[in-house]
């Protein structure tokens, strides 16, 4: 049998991520240009399930191999078990096209070993922490510091896949099938496909996270109001403040997600002045001329595992302090880029102490006073606001309607 595209294009997205630490992503963009929308999105899914399950998948697979095999017939056997026991593929078709994937000496071995996980894998898997299992060593620990047994409810959140959260354009019509989220987020099933959606081209919604949605929010910007967006692309929060009527300059250090900026803000009939520059000189060249500042910065996304299972197998533990020092410079450009009375949102999307409340001092000591979140202005969310007046949001949150996000954020006022 040869192998089909779908798991082939799986294959290859797994083999980039954990073979040579690609982004899912950027593995995503470099798949052969011919393959359907459709096989791309259900390779996705396969890929997507065995990044979120390795852990499990791992210890499923151990008693049947007396060693390691290669990493080719590894992801194949990986996408076999994905198959028979997450995403109800029909057992005959599951093996035989993992069997399709393997290099040929390793066929006879994926099939044998796919055959047992058939009869006896749904038990094993069953009795299995999976939590604890599919949750790397180090992020366990540093949760568990932050968050006290909560860590577990964290992990568990990541086991799931997430559901589409979309921002609405004002007036557009609510998605048929969508729950309205307090906060106004449109959420669908997990794995509904955006473009499919009635409306999509028209540009009535675009894809964010409904915890996503929490920092252009909280900056409360006025209509006809002067807002900079630092580290903007691929442009969610540049889109909601001009939902909101504010003229935003937008900028975004790497050429390639400018464009992508432009083209989504493109698809939703909005405009923006986008700067390709690095936030930190361009503030500096500005000093003290905006009312309105949001700063979003880079950071591990560990608060994203739930829509990028790819992060925990990408991320290191050294890589906390590294984000965490380029935030600290990046926070200092923002409020120095604040006008006298002026409002400054700080956000990370990381679940790490380090790229969050760890900075609040820092931005205390730069001369601005903590504006706290108020209860009224997070309907639904009154648990995320942190005795210092931050928001912390946790994937667990809202876990009876599909969780949310792990973000951090601090709103602050220059006096
Ligand atoms: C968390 S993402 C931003 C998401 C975006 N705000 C949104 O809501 O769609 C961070 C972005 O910051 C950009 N970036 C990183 N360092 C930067 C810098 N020094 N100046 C400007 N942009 C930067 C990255 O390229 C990336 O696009």
């Amino acid at each position: 049998m040869s192998a089909n595209p779908t798991r082939s294009a799986a294959f290859a997205l797994l083999s980039a991520v954990l073979e040579r630490r690609r982004g899912l992503e950027e593995a995503l963009d470099a798949l052969p240009g011919g393959l359907q929308p459709r096989d791309k999105a259900a390779a996705h899914r396969i890929a997507a399930a065995v990044l979120r399950r390795l852990g499990s998948i791992d210890a499923v697979l151990e008693p049947y191999l007396r060693r390691e095999p290669s990493p080719p017939a590894l992801q194949a056997l990986r996408i076999g078990v994905a198959e028979l026991l997450l995403l109800g593929t029909p057992p005959h078709a599951a093996v035989a096209t993992a069997v399709a994937l393997a290099p040929r000496p390793f066929a006879g071995l994926v099939n044998a070993v796919l055959r047992k996980v058939s009869t006896g894998g749904a038990a094993a898997l069953e009795g299995l922490d999976a939590a604890r299992l599919d949750t790397p060593p180090w992020l366990w620990s540093a949760w568990h510091a932050a968050y006290g047994p909560k860590v577990r409810a964290i992990a568990e959140a990541h086991t799931r896949p997430a559901p589409l959260d979309l921002s609405l354009v004002p007036g557009a019509e609510v998605p048929e099938g969508a729950e309205v989220l307090p906060n106004g987020t449109a959420r669908l099933p997990p794995g509904t496909r955006i473009t499919e959606i009635p409306g999509f081209a028209e540009g009535g919604f675009w894809a964010q996270d409904a915890a996503a949605s929490l920092p252009a929010r909280l900056l409360a910007v006025r209509p006809g109001e002067k807002v900079a967006d630092l580290c903007a692309a691929p442009g969610g929060k540049t889109a909601q403040l001009i939902a909101a009527g504010a003229e935003v300059t937008a900028v975004e250090k790497e050429e390639r997600r400018a464009v992508r900026l432009r083209e989504n803000l493109a698809r939703l009939k909005m405009s923006a002045e986008v700067a390709v520059a690095d936030a930190i000189p361009w503030s500096a060249e500005r000093r003290g001329s905006f009312g309105a500042v949001l700063l979003d910065a880079p950071c591990t996304a560990t608060g994203t595992i739930r829509r990028h299972p790819e992060v925990p197998h990408l991320r290191r533990p050294r890589d906390v302090p590294k984000l965490a020092a380029t935030q600290a410079a990046l926070i200092e450009a923002a409020a120095g880029l604040v006008a006298p009375g002026g409002r400054l949102v700080v956000a990370t999307c990381s679940l790490q102490p380090e790229e969050g409340e760890a900075h609040l001092s820092r931005l205390a000591a730069l001369g601005l006073r903590p504006d706290p979140v108020r209860a009224e202005e997070v309907p639904g969310l009154e648990q995320a606001i942190t005795p210092e007046g931050a928001l912390r949001t946790r994937p667990d949150f809202w876990g009876e309607r599909g969780g949310m996000d792990g973000f951090f954020v601090a709103r602050f006022i220059r006096g």
